[in-house]
């Protein structure tokens, strides 16, 4: 069938945790409207940007574009903005069953609001069964702009953007308002209707399937039900051996669902949490966990718990969070065996730069740069001149680089120049985490590929020997997924297929790490891509074609 949709993309005052900003809003909702579909559905997107003053660029994330490469969404990549005041249509195959989202994908709008979920469901029965299907959707929540918080980020010298003000669930948080400036009087109303907590009301004695999600700018978080067990049975739009967690660790771009059974003293509410790990959430002024209600009916859904909201894991708890990405596995009647071998290994050191006094994050010391026209018509419709034809390199000096040190890289480059795939091959691509430019730190960075499900063969601590830590590759039920966690200090191994036409962005999913030059992008097969449509044009040198046309 066709799905067909009609979006309003707008600025309007909203007020998620209590404080009072300008959002992105679809059809006047963040998070917006959740698309549902049936496995091969034909999904039509008629967006107008009404944004007034700024261009706009929506990408399906998970989505693969297969045969539609220009309607992936990411602006420099694979289309034109949509300049304010013009309709965009957007036209994609759902070829697979799952959860999978959406989201800005043109400078860090995304940070401002504009996010939503996509439910496809499955032509063919499912691993398990529930009672009932349900959403949650968590960010985290800067009251700053996304200008703001660009301009920082592109200063000398370099600004950080910081830590979010709050969690949200749902679309719904809490920012104590006593913090904010008294410039803010008015601006910061605790009473406000928008700022209500998220309620989940269930019924005793169910089985509940929770499609949870996270689109967070900069927090990897741990989601809980206090005093529910959830039992994992898909990841990023497969289905995975099920296991069982008191706390759901998930990295910004990640879709999970969990079987949530309501069988617990059905005459109270329990606090449904999001707290930050991976990042020091205690550190001044903090930031406060997430929380909703989740709700036994008949009680009152405003009725808060009796208890706490449960402790979260310590926040420098990696291991606890290493181990959740080890125990993840495919589910053992749908799993995808990985070609054996691999074409083509490029290892990518990720590190933290000075570049001309500016702040960058850099893959084998090159940092991302956006072009003027996009790649995928420059490519197809051989515009010269565009982009840097030297690609990044496929490794670094692994023997003279020490991740645990500061990072002094101080030969590092700005480019624009990209992966160019043989066609068809099997590509492995590890992650290599590094030490920051600060003493004693690596982050957690969740890397997102565009176009493709890859396998995830291994994670480690430590620096990734290509002549050993393959040998130990999990060949046999690899999870696949479209976005996975790189841990501190350590490494993570992909595998994919170069077998989709087009070009895809691969990048670090922190909004202001992947402003900050935190990306890469993958060629492969640009001589099979289809007719290019003209509505993705209009930019740098794509305007003379338009000309001709
Ligand atoms: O990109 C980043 O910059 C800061 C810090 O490394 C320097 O202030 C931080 O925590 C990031 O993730």
């Amino acid at each position: 069938g066709v799905r067909h949709y009609k979006w309003e993309v707008k600025y309007e005052y909203k007020s998620p945790d209590c404080y009072k900003k300008l959002v992105i809003t679809i059809n006047g909702k963040s998070p917006g409207p959740t698309i549902q579909a049936q496995e091969g559905d034909t999904v039509i997107v008629e967006v107008n940007n009404n944004l007034l003053t700024e261009n706009l660029a929506i990408h399906w994330h998970g989505i693969r574009q297969i045969g539609t490469p220009w309607f992936d969404g990411t602006e420099g990549v694979t289309q034109c903005p949509i300049l304010p005041g013009d309709t965009f249509v957007y036209q994609f195959v759902v070829d697979r069953p799952g959860t999978y989202l959406y989201h800005a994908h043109y400078g860090m709008q995304r940070e401002a609001g504009l996010y939503g979920m996509i439910r496809v469901a499955p032509n063919d029965p499912e691993p398990f069964s529930y009672d009932f299907d349900r959403s949650i959707i968590l960010n985290d929540w800067y009251h700053s702009s996304a200008f703001e918080q660009a301009a920082l980020l592109s200063s000398i010298p370099f600004q950080w953007v910081g830590e979010p003000q709050s969690l949200l669930i749902h679309g719904k948080g809490k920012f104590e308002c006593s913090l904010s400036p008294s410039s803010a009087a008015g601006v910061c109303d605790k009473n406000n209707p928008e700022c209500s907590p998220f309620v989940q009301t269930v019924v005793s004695g169910k089985t509940y399937r929770i499609r949870v999600a996270s689109l967070t700018a900069l927090s990897a978080l741990s989601f809980e039900i206090e005093g529910h067990n959830m039992t994992v049975v898909e990841a990023d739009g497969h289905y995975v051996e099920p296991f069982v967690v008191k706390n759901l660790y998930i990295y910004s771009g990640e879709t999970y669902s969990v079987l949530v059974k309501t069988n617990q003293d059905p005459s109270r509410n329990y606090w449904i949490t999001s707290n930050v790990v991976g990042r020091n959430r205690t550190a001044p002024p903090g930031i406060p966990p997430g929380l909703a209600i989740f709700n036994y009916y008949p009680n009152h859904p405003k009725r808060q718990p009796p208890t706490s909201p449960p402790t979260p894991p310590a926040w420098d708890n990696k291991d606890s969070r290493l181990a959740q990405s080890l125990a993840i596995k495919a589910h053992q009647n749908y799993t995808v065996k990985p070609p054996t071998t691999s074409d083509r290994v490029i290892v990518m050191l990720n590190t933290q730069n000075t570049i001309d006094g500016f702040r960058h994050w850099s893959v084998n010391n090159v940092s991302f740069s956006l072009p003027h026209t996009p790649y995928l018509v420059a490519l197809k419709e051989n515009i010269t001149g565009v982009f840097n034809q030297t690609p990044p390199p496929d490794g670094y000096d692994f023997n003279n680089y020490d991740i645990s040190s500061v990072a002094n890289n101080s030969n590092a480059t700005s480019s624009n120049g990209i992966y160019r795939l043989q066609f068809n091959i099997t590509v492995d691509v590890i992650l290599q985490n590094a030490n920051t430019m600060s003493k004693n730190t690596s982050e957690t960075h969740p890397w997102h590929l565009h176009g493709h499900d890859f396998w995830v063969l291994g994670y480690g601590n430590g620096k990734f020997d290509v002549n050993n830590h393959p040998k130990n590759y999990n060949l046999v039920n690899p999870i696949m997924k479209n976005t996975v966690p790189m841990h501190p200090f350590g490494w993570t191994a992909l595998r994919f297929r170069s077998d989709n036409p087009g070009v895809w962005a691969f990048h670090c999913h922190i909004e202001s790490h992947f402003y900050m030059g935190m990306g890469v992008v993958f060629e492969e097969g640009i001589d099979r891509v289809g007719k290019l449509p003209s509505s993705i044009m209009g930019c740098g040198k794509t305007k003379g074609l338009l000309r001709h046309n």
